[in-house]
Order: structure tokens, then C-alpha cells, then sequence
């Protein structure tokens, strides 16, 4: 019986913003790489017919979490299809290490966990296909963390194709502000016009992030931290911010960069990787 259960962090190695859409979201092509570090929940099923959240998350009501949201959701699913009882339940509790709304996907990974954890132990027989439908309706980036590959992702981010892009080290590194997704996608000056190239000719090109400039320009903090990283390293913003990253060819070249930081600026180093933890936790590697 699995009790303990990764959900790791992702980066977005580039990001590019190829048009509006009538709907008002935006066409992105983003390549998703995940990090071998990450937040750990630990998950018991049992028959109690509730969803109870152990360690409730400072500012966030536990039905608003993503945690307990995405349990309902594979619960009720599962129920319409007859394929569980309403008696079963589960205790989840969570170790957070990743900052929230830092563009590193904490949330949207905890609700992959939930869904593909839960389905395991209820044995509800979902295909991961159906697991990503379901975490789609809690968030874009959900569908990448349940299949659990490293991936070229079009449309909103649902549209996904495997890649392996280099696994560097990285040094992820917080400004300390708060950024909010809809306020970078919504701004007058955000690049949206990138014309949408092929993943070979993206991964032969200088990566980049279309959010930068204006997160940058809006956020001080995130454009001193680039500036000083990119002294030591290549270094960009991952999704709209506000985590930024410095890669580098092995540990302890980025262990000496965060030993270096300025006041004010939280980090941790971890390696890319391209099958998720969650995965090799699945498969009992
Ligand atoms: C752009 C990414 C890249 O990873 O940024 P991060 O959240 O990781 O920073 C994500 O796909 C974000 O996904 P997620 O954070 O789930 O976004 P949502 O809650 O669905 O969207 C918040 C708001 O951002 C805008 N939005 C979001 C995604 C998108 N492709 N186009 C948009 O215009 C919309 O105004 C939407 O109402
Ligand atoms: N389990 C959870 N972990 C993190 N954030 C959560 C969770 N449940 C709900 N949220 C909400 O989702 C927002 C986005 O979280 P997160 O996925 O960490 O950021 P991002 O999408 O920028 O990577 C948070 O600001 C928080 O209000």
C-alpha cells in the first residue's frame, strides 16, 4: 500500500503566447519539465464516506483547496459511474514546501496526486486520459502533472505531446512578491503575437518566456533577481512568475550561486527531470 505520494514541482523551460481567443484566454506553446522536489502528501483511504484535510493551508478555506476539490471530483465522478460506494473516503495530509502562486504549479500538482492517488487506492479504474478531463476543470496545468512526462504543450496547455529536453540542475529562486496570473495576462503590453513555430525549431531556438517583460516591468523584485542570476547563469521567469530559474550542468555549481543570494530571496535547488516522481511512485521504481 502506497502512503506516501510526491507531487512535484514543474517549470516552463519556455513559454510563448501565440494569440487571444475569443474566451479571452490565451494560445500558449510552453515546454513543461518537472523537478525532483516538490511537495509530499500522505493519503489513507478509508470508509468513512468524508474527505478530511489534516493540515489545513494558511489563506486557503479547505473547500477552496485543491486538495479536498480534486478528491470530490474523482469521488463523485466515480460514484455516477458506480464504481465506488459513498462510504469511501480518505485522510489526506500535506507537506508544503512549494510557495504558492509561484509559477512552479504547487497546486495544480497536489491535485494530480490527489486524483491519481485516490484512484489507485479506491481502485476506481479511471484511465489516465479520464484523470486528465477531470483535473482539467481545476486548472490548465493539471492534465501535465497526471500523465506525469515532460511536455510540449499547445492550445491552453491541454494539448500535449512527450518531450526530453536536457535534465540541468536549476536554481529556483523567489522574489518574496505575489503575482496574479490574470493581471500578467491581462496587460496591455504582454507579447501575444509570437507566431506559433514547431518544438524543433523552438528547442533549436534561445528559450524564452513572453510574461517576463511585463512581470518584470511591473515587479522590481523579479527584475533584480533575473539581472542577478543572469550574471552566473542562463536565467528566466517559469509560467507568470513569480519564481525565476538559473540552470546549470550540475549541483553544486547552482548550490554555491544560492549561497550567494540577496536578503529577501528564498530558493532551492533540484534537478529537471522528465518522468515525474509521481510516476515512478505509480510504477514502484
Ligand atoms: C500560464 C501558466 C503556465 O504554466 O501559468 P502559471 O499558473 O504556471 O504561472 C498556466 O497554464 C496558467 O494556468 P492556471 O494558473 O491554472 O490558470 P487559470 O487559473 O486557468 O487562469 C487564470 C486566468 O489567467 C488567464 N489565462 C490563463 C491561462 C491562459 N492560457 N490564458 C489566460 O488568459 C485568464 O484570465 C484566466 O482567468
Ligand atoms: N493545495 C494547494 N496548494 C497551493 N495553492 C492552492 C492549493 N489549493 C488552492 N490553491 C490556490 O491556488 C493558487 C495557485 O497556486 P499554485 O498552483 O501554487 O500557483 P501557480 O499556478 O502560480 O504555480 C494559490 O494562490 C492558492 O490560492
Amino acid at each position: 500500500m502506497i502512503t506516501h505520494w510526491p507531487a512535484p514541482a514543474k517549470l516552463n523551460l519556455f513559454l510563448y503566447i501565440t494569440g487571444r481567443r475569443p474566451d479571452g484566454y490565451h494560445n500558449l506553446q510552453t515546454l513543461f519539465q518537472f523537478l525532483d522536489y516538490g511537495d509530499e502528501l500522505q493519503i489513507h483511504a478509508d470508509q468513512s464516506g468524508r474527505i478530511q484535510l489534516l493540515t489545513p493551508l494558511a489563506g486557503v478555506a479547505d473547500e477552496d483547496n485543491l486538495i479536498v476539490r480534486a478528491a470530490n471530483l474523482l469521488k463523485q465522478a466515480a460514484l455516477q459511474s458506480n464504481r465506488l460506494s459513498a462510504s469511501a473516503g480518505a485522510q489526506i495530509a500535506i507537506e508544503k514546501r512549494l510557495p504558492m502562486g509561484g509559477g512552479i504549479g504547487g497546486g495544480s500538482s497536489d491535485a494530480a496526486t490527489v486524483l491519481v492517488a485516490l484512484n489507485h487506492l479506491w481502485q476506481t479504474g479511471f484511465s489516465t486520459e479520464e484523470l486528465a478531463a477531470m483535473g482539467v476543470t481545476l486548472g490548465a496545468d493539471v492534465p501535465v502533472f497526471v500523465h506525469g512526462f515532460a511536455a510540449f504543450a499547445q492550445g491552453v496547455g491541454e494539448e500535449l505531446q512527450p518531450a526530453d529536453p536536457a535534465e540541468k540542475w536549476y536554481l529556483v529562486a523567489h522574489p518574496g512578491v505575489h503575482i496574479s496570473t490574470p493581471v500578467v495576462f491581462g496587460d496591455p503590453d504582454l507579447t501575444r503575437d509570437t507566431p506559433a513555430r514547431s518544438l524543433s525549431t523552438l528547442l533549436a531556438s534561445p528559450f524564452a518566456n513572453d510574461c517576463e517583460a511585463v512581470v518584470r516591468k511591473r515587479f522590481r523584485e523579479v527584475d533584480e533577481l533575473v539581472s542577478w542570476l543572469l550574471e552566473y547563469a542562463p536565467s528566466r521567469l517559469t509560467g507568470t512568475g513569480a519564481c525565476v530559474f538559473a540552470e546549470f550542468d550540475t549541483e553544486s555549481a547552482a548550490r554555491q550561486v544560492l549561497e550567494l543570494a540577496p536578503n529577501g530571496v528564498r530558493g532551492f535547488v533540484a534537478r529537471g527531470v522528465n518522468v515525474s516522481p509521481l510516476q515512478r511512485t505509480l510504477r514502484g521504481d
